[in-house]
């Protein structure tokens, strides 16, 4: 007789706003928890996955966690839309393994509505075993208070719009509102790219999207104590039905506005391939882009990241033998030409 469900904490939020990183902080701290991972991601590549198997092996050693057989990846769609076909399967592997189990962690991909996914927690077969601990929301504070999900684009400094080259239109407005409805905790990510006055515009945005029992929080990379992410005791699935949503009466969520591309582009000179790519996301319109790059001579592999026009990139460990030496990047957009992209990175 098993006395305890298993808790588990959705964790939502845009491209790139910083659920992986905040992952990763909770796995690297997990203080001998035994933690499931979902990952769920647009692009057919599974980036993020990587990102934190690699991350689990580092962390086992020093008081993290030893998740790596327990990590499920569900690439190539958005969960919410698939919750029968792929999310259902995996949680009847989980409730299977129940007893190696203390927490679950779940990352939505940056389109997901939250809201489908609670409600499949009371599904019997997952309400057996597991609850819905709570929903964490990550607000990027830096593209919010560009405006990339204002509701009414012409109230955006003009200033801002042109230096950060955003889009704005109602599909982002209403993503923004249907992840925030959902969010029993809201991360306000990357305090460190955006001043105090922005970080309050930013708060007062979010403010105005969820009630006040909500809980705001700040972090830079991620760095949230496990208690203020974990052990929330919602049981969010009982209380969804009454939220405020704008897909409540239209929960078919149409994916169709955006493109996810993946591109395979061999050996690179990084250099040339990282102008290549300023270029590219000014010039096309392009909302997140990463992946791995072999760079011709190095043992180690470039990760990139990047989120609106701003592009991160750092070595983050080396290839492995049996690994293809290649460059693959995963674009996610809208009105993607794979062969334009191609050209332009070629
Ligand atoms: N400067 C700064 N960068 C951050 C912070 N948090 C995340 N980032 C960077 O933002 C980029 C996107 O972060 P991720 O954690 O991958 O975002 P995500 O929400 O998981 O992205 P998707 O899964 O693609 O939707 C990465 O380059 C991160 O390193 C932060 O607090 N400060």
């Amino acid at each position: 007789m098993h006395a305890k469900k298993i808790p588990a904490t959705i964790v939502t939020g845009f491209l790139g706003s910083g659920k992986t990183t905040l992952l990763r902080h909770i796995l690297s701290n997990a203080q001998g928890l035994r933690i499931a991972v979902i990952v769920n991601e647009f692009g057919e590549l599974g980036i993020d996955g990587d990102i934190l198997r690699s991350c689990a092996l580092e962390c086992a050693e020093d008081g993290g966690t030893e998740q790596v057989g327990q990590l499920y990846e569900l690439a190539n769609g958005c969960m919410c839309c698939t919750v029968q076909e792929e999310f259902f399967p995996v949680m009847k592997q989980l409730a299977e393994r129940r007893d190696d189990i203390d927490v679950l962690l779940i990352e939505t991909s940056g389109l997901a509505l939250p809201k489908p996914l609670v409600q499949a927690f009371r599904w019997p077969e997952i309400a057996n075993v597991f609850t819905v601990d709570g929903v964490v929301t990550v607000v990027d504070a830096p593209a919010t208070a560009a405006g990339q999900f204002a509701a009414d684009p012409v109230a955006v400094d003009a200033q801002r719009r042109a230096d950060d080259n955003l889009d704005h239109d109602a599909s982002l407005h209403e993503l923004f509102e249907d992840q925030l409805s959902a969010a029993d905790l809201v991360v306000v990510s990357k305090v460190d790219l955006v001043d105090e006055a922005a970080l309050a515009e930013v708060e007062a945005l979010v403010r105005a999207e969820v009630p006040p029992e909500v809980k705001l929080v700040r972090a830079e990379r991620g760095a949230l104590p496990l208690s203020v992410v974990l052990g929330q005791g919602k049981a969010a699935e009982d209380s969804i039905e009454g939220r405020h949503s704008h897909h409540d009466h239209d929960e078919d969520h149409d994916h169709d506005d955006f493109d996810s591309l993946d591109l395979d582009l061999g050996e690179q000179d990084p250099q040339r391939l990282l102008a290549a790519l300023a270029e590219v996301v000014k010039a096309h319109d392009v909302l997140r882009v990463k992946g791995f790059v072999a760079v011709r001579g190095k043992p180690m592999r470039l990760l990139v990241q990047g989120v609106g026009k701003r592009i991160d990139h750092y070595f983050d460990r080396a290839w492995a033998k049996d690994e293809a030496r290649t460059t693959r990047l995963v674009f996610i957009g809208r009105d993607l030409d794979a062969q334009r992209l191609q050209h332009a990175l070629a």
